[in-house]
């Protein structure tokens, strides 16, 4: 089976060509077989390219490297925008940038542009921040969840909540270097007060407009970046009033620039998407 891989800022995906069909080629046992660092391709997720639904042009679907299906991704839809526009120029139908695509996701309808410059920004749609759309039982159900403290591993964090169609905890801290990540973040993503388990995120604000994070992911651990997670935290930072609504993130894989738009509600994000290599898999 083809496959291509592709990363944004190192959250790396393998990607699988399947228009041809509504259900992805590959089990979610496999697909955590792929994602294996030592016997498999080696990925943070695998990314299917389904045909759209609902008018949309394609439909989006991802395993985490566990297996487990999220409902979105943001890095991960960087990369498939880019991988469609190589599939659609191999088709004799290349695209013009800037150009958007419509994708039907689990957490609704994301739209990536292409950019002149490479980049890719994205519609990722508005932010849900009441208890039950994260979801969570830190609060009441019709309640955000804003500064909330919440016991892990022996210490009280203020805790924010916020879903970008996935779910995400953000607590602000002094130095995101000195958080112990690989043994605080289990804690988190397997809480009780988080039924569907939670992506993690440590901020430190620099400034304003420039924030700093590291992210402990739901169902893949540690990776140096997570496009949703960079939105959440923006957002996060605005409802706590320590950061603009417009900021650059940086991530242990790179930037990203994140604006919540007073506007419309919806948050967008630009940043890269790169091919790294493309390979078969018997
Ligand atoms: N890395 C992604 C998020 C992938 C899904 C996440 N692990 C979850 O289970 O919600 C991103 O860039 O947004």
């Amino acid at each position: 089976m083809e496959f291509s891989k592709y990363h944004g800022l190192g959250n790396d995906f393998v990607l699988v060509d399947n228009r041809h069909q509504v259900e992805p080629v590959i089990s979610p046992e496999m697909a955590v077989q792929w994602c294996d660092r030592h016997f498999g391709i080696g990925a943070d997720g695998v990314i299917f390219a389904l045909p759209g639904q609902g008018g949309t042009d394609y439909t989006m679907r991802i395993y985490n490297s566990d297996g487990s299906e999220p409902e979105m991704c943001g890095n991960g839809i960087r990369c498939m925008a880019k991988f469609l526009e190589t599939l659609e120029t191999a088709d004799g139908k290349a695209p013009q940038a800037p150009h958007t695509y419509r994708i039907h996701t689990l957490a609704g309808l994301i739209s990536p542009t292409l950019q002149p410059d490479g980049q890719v920004t994205v519609d990722m749609g508005p932010p849900y921040l009441l208890a039950r759309e994260i979801p969570t039982t830190l609060a009441a159900a019709e309640d955000k969840v804003v500064a909330v403290p919440l016991t892990v591993a022996g210490q009280t964090w203020d805790v924010t909540c916020v879903s970008m169609g996935n779910p995400h905890c953000i607590t602000f801290v002094e130095d995101v270097a000195a958080i112990a990540l690989e043994s605080i973040g289990p804690q988190f993503e397997h809480h009780e007060v988080f039924p569907q388990r939670i992506n993690t995120e440590f901020i430190q604000v620099v400034r304003p407009d420039y924030l700093k994070m590291r992210v402990w992911e739901r169902g893949a651990g540690v990776t140096l970046a997570c496009g949703t997670g960079a939105c959440a935290s923006l957002v996060a930072g605005v409802l706590n009033g320590v950061c603009d609504r417009a900021a650059t993130v940086e991530l242990p894989g790179g930037p990203l620039y994140i604006e919540w738009s007073a506007a419309d509600n919806r948050v967008y994000m630009t940043g890269p998407a790169e091919l790294a290599f493309r390979g078969t898999r018997a």
